[in-house]
């Protein structure tokens, strides 16, 4: 595969505490997301997230990420933190991820996928999900929660989507420069590996991720 010339684009997922988001803007990170999702270690309520979006600075996005929640829970989050995109996990078919009127990213997971099907797996994606502004690639199996630090194999990636696509699953500071070279994503995001423990964000970590999806960004292949 031949380099372009793009940024790639980060986002940091799960953020629970004012000053991780904070360091992420000064990092130049371009996305931050909540976690609404059921039984997630990083749950946040509304209100919650609310606050720390208030503080946000400009020009970085909020994503809210849902896994099989109600529609009055999503409109809820959508009413009261305004994100400027929104990340479903679940079984939420097309119709419902596109009815808050806000742009939609799809998590697709990726366990245990055959790298001879990545071109019709692409077609059925877009088929099933035609709204999606994107697709977030994730290493978790179907069914289960991310966050998780699972990597999934990179081979599987589909092909032909025609739409940016977000790397996910398993990604750290010490496997993020492989990634992104084999599989020139428009984004990559990460959880967990760039905490200490659940919803704590480490710092050095944060840094040392960043810096590393640059160098593959200035990467001459
Ligand atoms: O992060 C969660 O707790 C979560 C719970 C339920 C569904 C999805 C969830 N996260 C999705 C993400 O976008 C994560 O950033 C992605 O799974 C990567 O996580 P990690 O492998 O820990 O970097």
């Amino acid at each position: 595969m031949s380099k372009t010339l793009f940024r790639t684009r980060i986002k940091f997922c799960g953020m629970t505490r004012a000053g991780d988001v904070r360091l992420a803007s000064e990092l130049g990170v371009d996305a931050v997301g909540f976690v609404f999702a059921e039984g997630s270690p990083r749950r946040l309520q509304p209100e919650e997230a609310r606050a720390m979006r208030n503080a946000m600075e400009p020009l970085v996005d909020a994503v809210a990420l849902f896994k099989d929640n109600s529609a009055d829970e999503v409109r809820a989050v959508v009413k009261q933190v305004r994100p400027s995109l929104l990340q479903f996990h679940g079984a939420e078919d097309d119709a419902f991820c596109k009815g808050f009127g806000v742009p939609y990213i799809k998590g697709i997971p990726m366990r245990g996928l055959d790298p001879t099907q990545r071109a019709q797996h692409a077609i059925q994606l877009l088929m099933k999900y035609p709204g999606a502004s994107a697709f977030l690639f994730d290493g978790h199996a179907e069914g289960q929660p991310g966050g998780t630090g699972e990597v999934f194999d990179w081979s599987t990636v589909p092909t032909g989507l025609g739409k940016p696509f977000v790397l996910a699953g398993g990604l750290r500071p010490d496997n993020v420069f492989d990634a992104v070279i084999s599989t020139l994503p428009w984004g990559v995001d990460v959880a967990s590996g760039i905490e200490s423990a659940p919803g704590i964000k480490d710092g050095d970590k944060m840094r040392r991720f960043v810096e590393e999806v640059r160098r593959a960004d200035c990467h001459p292949d």
